[in-house]
């Protein structure tokens, strides 16, 4: 399979102009709130209109100057936040309107629903409408799945006992997946790939351990989790430079190397956050220990990424 896009969009803020090739596989898309992710995935399945650019999926022309062709013609299906399952239909009858294959048995059972083809969507529950809404898209037998935060409805026990799931099943699915979502570790157990959106262009993309344990762009490595972002300078390191490191690879130790003050020490479930001040920089720690406001102590770095600023 081979999707080539060039999206082409202005909006208020800034213009989307996302130009990538993607064969068959898991692509997850990381992004900070605003910076164009649901519009990305919204023009794919031609649910917004472009200003100018290229779709072609396989060959076969979704959107150029002259096509736009209309969703239902793009063999690209968009799973909505919550869900869009036809109220008056049935689960079986939701799933069979959408399906391109006669036999949804197989489907169906590999989506644990056979208990509940009678039952109307207001009466499930929020993991069992997904189940439903996910098992529909499938029978449709689309080349393209667009999933945006599909876990945001659901608490978190749900979504774990959903994950596993959901993961066997798009895994052996031929076609590709984009999935959007906020918790930046769930998209890495779900995706092979990561491409990272920022105020609407994509920054950077590439395997999940390049992207997640090499992250070129500070605004990638905020998004995978380096939530330090230091002026190098600081550590007497080179000027044009900052250190991306994590909260919990900041060891306060009697020996360490570099001194800070204690501003707040929040208590936390496993490790409490430390707010320590350096050298005019607030630095997050996490320490299982308590420290007291204003107390002297030293830490050193570990695992961190030196990047040019
Ligand atoms: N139909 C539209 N036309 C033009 N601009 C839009 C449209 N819909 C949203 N926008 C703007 O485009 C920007 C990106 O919005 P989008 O919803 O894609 O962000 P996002 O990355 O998905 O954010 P979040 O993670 O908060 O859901 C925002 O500034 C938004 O106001």
């Amino acid at each position: 399979m081979n999707l080539r896009i060039n999206i082409k969009k202005r909006t208020p803020k800034f213009s989307i102009d996302i130009n990538t090739v993607k064969n068959t596989g898991i692509v997850g898309i990381l992004g900070a709130s605003g910076s164009g992710k649901s519009l990305f995935l919204k023009c794919l399945a031609g649910l917004e209109s472009m200003d100018s650019g290229e779709i072609i999926l396989d060959s076969k022309v979704l959107y150029n100057a002259k096509i736009n062709l209309p969703p239902q013609q793009r063999n690209i299906a968009y799973l909505f936040q919550n869900y869009g399952l036809f109220p008056n239909m049935t689960v079986a009858k939701n799933i069979q309107i959408c399906a391109k294959t006669k036999d949804i048995n197989q489907i169906i059972a590999m989506f644990r629903l056979e208990h509940l083809l009678n039952i109307y969507p207001e009466k499930l529950s929020g993991g069992e409408q997904q189940r439903v809404a996910i098992a529909r898209i499938l029978a449709s037998k689309p080349k393209v799945i667009l999933l945006d935060e599909p876990f945001s409805a659901l608490d978190a026990r749900l979504r774990k006992d959903i994950e596993f799931d959901m993961i066997r099943l798009l895994s052996n699915f031929a076609g590709i997946v984009f999935i959007v979502s906020h918790d930046k570790d769930e998209l890495y157990r779900f995706s092979q790939d990561i491409m990272i959106i920022h105020n609407g262009n994509v920054i950077e993309q590439g395997k999940k351990d390049k992207i997640y344990k090499h992250p070129i762009h500070l605004q990638t490595a905020r998004l995978v989790g380096y939530d330090n972002i230091i002026n190098a300078q600081m550590l007497n390191k080179k000027s044009n430079q900052c250190i991306c490191v994590k909260s919990e690879d900041i060891k306060i130790n009697e020996d360490g190397k570099n001194k800070a003050v204690v501003i707040e020490c929040i208590e936390d479930i496993d490790n409490n956050i430390v707010y320590l001040q350096c050298n005019g920089e607030v630095i997050r720690a996490k320490d299982k220990r308590h420290y007291l406001k204003k107390q002297q102590v030293k830490f050193d770095l570990e695992n961190y990424i030196v990047n040019d600023v």
